[in-house]
């Protein structure tokens, strides 16, 4: 390691360790050392195995090495066997809509135990280019929002918007606030073409007009044009029904959505809404009534509810590594399908009683996972909208249909690529074969061993590799993981919590 480098990372190091008001010898006791070596490494006169580095990064703060230093990849070792509690974090879907959703309010909105993922980090990001002002008030991650009297639309953070899809979801709210405007074009994930359509289709009911040139969507309103009759939604899409209701909430009238999406995001976004005066009735159907306001202006707080898909990623980690783990604060309406599923294949598991999430709504449950001998299913295992098996949540059985003995069939006819990143298993021993870029076979029971991967560029099936990789025999390394902290908070850290033997680490460059 070069001196210039040392000297470097030590400023890094002294900077993130003050900025957590931690003194040498607190954080010399952190990793087991002498307050003397942590003062040579501030000073740059100790060499640094990526390893310390790791371990430092995150005494301190994670974020320790990321300027100038490479993507943090994930050391595994296995096979691990789990215990303990977890408690699944809200869910990304609905925290990002709810970002979006804040828009609509002129007053101050605080969100309760926010995920601080990367996904929610990008769109704050494009939320202060605007001029809104974001504040996480404590380590429970509740976040205060308080928009600007004035949007700044010239100044959209181009760099963080282009990295979520998530930001399609500001057309809904701004056709109110702008009769112009540009957004960059939607990223996020890799999953092949995801149409943009049914959102024009639906919110030109509301007078938006979008041109996409030049990577940006053009956006045009006229505010004569009000929705004359029910929206109907082509596809029941989540985000595309979240946009027609945020369009619907200051829309002065009564909105009809058809073939509305009813799944766990939208029905966070509705309650939302109720809290900020907004009448919705149909809520958990696929017919939403909203009577919307002329304008929204009050300090609201409301608490979204636990992710399902984070619930399904840590049983198939109990699964895949045959642990018995409680899963507390499981959101049950949203994963009664998986788990009718997973009972058929031989899962055994127990559930506590049904108490409600801090929303006043979403029904939760602790899930004790047991020792099972899994079975591939008759049928194939295909997602749904809500109330069906969620697409989100099909890559996990791919994993575990890999421990079950026979073969299962997994169709996702969803997206055109997600599927495809499946196969990845093969190279941890899995046997996946690719039928066609919708349908996969696995057939288990798969005795895995280590492998060295790059991480799909897909949340879900990067965190599948991740799980598969917990019971693979040796030492195995997933390499470039900001897809998964798109998604998951501290995800690796919180395994590891559980008996897990995850080390992040960094390149140098
Ligand atoms: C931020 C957020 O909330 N993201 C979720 C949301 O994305 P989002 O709402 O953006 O999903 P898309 O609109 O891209 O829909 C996903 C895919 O499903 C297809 N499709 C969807 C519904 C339907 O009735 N028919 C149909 O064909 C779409 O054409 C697309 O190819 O919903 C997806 C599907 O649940 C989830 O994977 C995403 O995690
Ligand atoms: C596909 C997903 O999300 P997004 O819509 O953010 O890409 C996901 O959560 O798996």
């Amino acid at each position: 390691m070069s001196e210039g480098y040392k000297g470097r990372i030590g400023n890094l190091i002294r900077d993130a360790r003050t900025h957590r008001g931690l003194t040498q010898a607190q954080l010399a006791d952190r990793l087991n050392t002498s307050q003397s070596a942590i003062n040579r490494i501030e000073k740059g006169q100790q060499n640094l195995t990526l390893e310390t580095i790791a371990r430092i990064s995150e005494a301190v703060d994670s974020e320790i090495v990321s300027l100038g230093i490479g993507p943090v990849h994930l050391r595994v070792t296995g096979p691990t066997t789990l215990s303990g509690s977890i408690e699944v974090k809200t869910s990304k879907n609905a925290g990002v809509a709810l970002l979006c959703a804040s828009l609509l309010n002129r007053g101050r909105t605080t969100l309760r135990k926010v995920a601080r993922i990367e996904e929610v980090n990008r769109l704050i990001e494009v939320l202060n280019s605007l001029g809104v002002q974001t504040r996480w008030l404590n380590d429970q991650n509740d976040l205060e929002i308080v928009p600007p009297r004035e949007l700044r639309l010239d100044n959209v953070d181009e760099e963080a918007a282009r990295r979520t899809r998530s930001v399609i979801m500001f057309l809904g709210p701004l056709l109110h606030r702008a009769e112009e405007f540009k957004l960059p074009y939607a990223g996020g994930c890799n999953l092949g073409e995801r149409t943009v359509e049914p959102h024009m289709a639906a919110l030109r009911s509301f007078g938006l007009e979008v041109k996409a040139t030049d990577g940006a969507y053009n956006a045009l309103v006229n505010p004569k044009v009000v929705p004359g009759r029910p929206i109907v939604l082509t596809e029941r899409g989540d985000t595309v029904t979240e946009n027609a209701l945020m369009a619907a909430a200051l829309h002065p009238g009564t909105t009809v959505i058809r073939n509305a999406s009813s799944n766990y995001m939208v029905q966070d976004l509705c309650f939302y809404l109720q809290r900020l005066g907004v009448q919705v009735e149909g809520i958990g159907t696929t017919t939403l009534t909203v009577s919307g306001l002329e304008s929204i202006d009050v300090d609201v707080d409301y608490a979204p509810a636990e992710d399902p898909i984070e619930a399904m990623s840590l049983l198939a980690a109990a699964i895949v590594t045959d642990s018995e783990i409680t899963i507390r604060r499981v959101p049950i309406e949203f994963l009664e399908i998986e788990l009718a599923t997973l009972e058929e294949m031989g899962f055994l598991y127990e559930r506590s009683e049904e108490y409600v999430a801090a929303n006043g709504q979403t029904r939760l449950v602790d899930i004790t996972t047991k020792h099972s001998i899994l079975r591939a299913p008759n049928d194939k295992i295909h997602p749904m909208p809500f109330p069906g098996l969620n697409i989100d949540n099909l890559p996990f059985f791919a994993v575990i249909a890999a421990v079950a003995t026979g073969q299962t069939l997994l169709h996702d006819w969803v997206y055109e690529n997600r599927a495809i990143y499946l196969t990845e298993l093969t190279k941890l021993g899995g046997q996946v074969k690719l039928l066609d870029p919708h349908r996969v076979m696995v057939e288990g029971p798969t005795h895995f061993s280590g492998a060295e991967i790059v991480c799909p560029p897909a949340l879900r099936p990067a965190v599948v590799i991740l799980l598969a990789m917990l019971a693979s025999k040796g030492t195995s390394v997933l390499r470039s993981t900001y897809v998964i902290s798109r998604g998951y908070e501290d995800l690796a850290e919180r395994l590891n919590e559980l008996g897990a033997n995850i080390e992040p680490f960094r390149d140098l460059s």
